[in-house]
């Protein structure tokens, strides 16, 4: 006799954090996004700058989990303010919230200079929707907790976008159809491209994006190498490449000194790749350490 399924209530995960934040990387940047970052990582790629994740989170039901994916972005519709502004910026938002201004939805306050004069759902262009619908599955390893299947299924039933960040080390084809994956190939310079499952690769789709994490030239070389070898760009929505931010010698971490972001342009440029290079614009908004952004 089979057993009945678990219900959301019965089936949990260890959850590192939820939060609401701008959506930092991939063809989905700049768009709101609500964030589920998961805890756990098998990997230990030189420049990873989510190490609190590896074993910080407490255990969540998944529909606890969801009530709160719900609840982040409907109750939290300010700039997340966990990190402040990057140090050194003006802080220049745009939006100037002043004292007592914080509840836009008393009817009668007076729009001032300082105050929208049009209500969250006058200026939404869903006004039907109260809560963020796009929503990102990260870590850590995400991948690692089976119950990330039913959640990202849950999710994608509530009609949300559903995207998982993932290290391509572990198998993508077990994902609901619906989900977005955004699979790293980890390169020579991450220490753990031998991690890399090349399975992966014919499980992608045109809706996926693949990353590439750059560290030096020879990382460049390794991924025009694997563009050709698999025609990556012809399988997927995106292939992705940012460059690890370069340090001065002497604060390299794990050795691993960095590649400027201009001269990855100008080989890219120089190269005319069918690639798309990113920052990570939550670390030119927010301070780069900050949590929760
Ligand atoms: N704002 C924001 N965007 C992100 N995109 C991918 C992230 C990640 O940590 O996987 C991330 C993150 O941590 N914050
Ligand atoms: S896979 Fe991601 S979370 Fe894991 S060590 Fe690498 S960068 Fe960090
Ligand atoms: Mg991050």
């Amino acid at each position: 006799m089979t057993k009945p399924a678990k219900s959301l209530d019965e089936q949990t995960l260890l959850i590192n954090e939820i939060f609401y934040s701008v959506q930092g990387e991939s063809t989905y940047a700049g768009l709101p996004c609500v964030f589920v970052r998961l805890r756990g990582c098998h990997l230990r790629c030189a420049y990873c700058d989510t190490e609190y994740a590896f074993h910080e989170g407490e255990k969540q039901s998944l529909q606890a989990i969801i009530d709160e994916v719900e609840s982040v972005s409907a109750t939290n519709p300010s700039p997340p303010g966990g990190g402040g502004p990057r140090s050194g910026s003006e802080g220049d938002v745009g939006v100037v919230m002043a004292a007592g201004d914080e509840d836009q939805s008393e009817p009668n306050s007076a729009p001032t200079a300082l105050t929208p004069s049009l209500s969250r759902g006058e200026r939404g262009l869903n006004q039907t929707q109260s809560s963020c619908d796009l929503v990102e599955i990260t870590g850590g390893e995400p991948l690692l907790q089976r119950n990330v299947h039913p959640l990202m299924t849950a999710l994608c039933d509530a009609g949300k976008t559903v995207l998982i960040e993932t290290s391509g080390a572990c198998d993508i084809s077990v994902c609901d159809p619906r989900v977005i994956r955004i699979m790293d190939l980890k390169t020579p310079g991450s220490g753990e491209a031998h991690r890399n499952d090349w399975n992966n690769i014919a499980h992608l789709n045109e809706r996926d994006e693949v990353k590439f994490v750059l560290t030096s030239r020879g990382d460049y070389e390794w991924m025009v190498k694997q563009l050709e070898e698999h025609r990556l760009h012809e399988r997927v929505n995106a292939v992705l490449v940012s460059a690890v931010h370069k340090v001065e010698p002497g604060k390299e971490i794990a050795g691993c000194l960095g590649l400027s972001i201009t001269e990855l342009a100008g080989w890219l440029l120089q190269d005319r790749l069918p690639v798309r290079l990113q920052t990570q614009l939550h670390k030119l908004i927010w301070d780069p350490s900050a949590r929760g952004v």
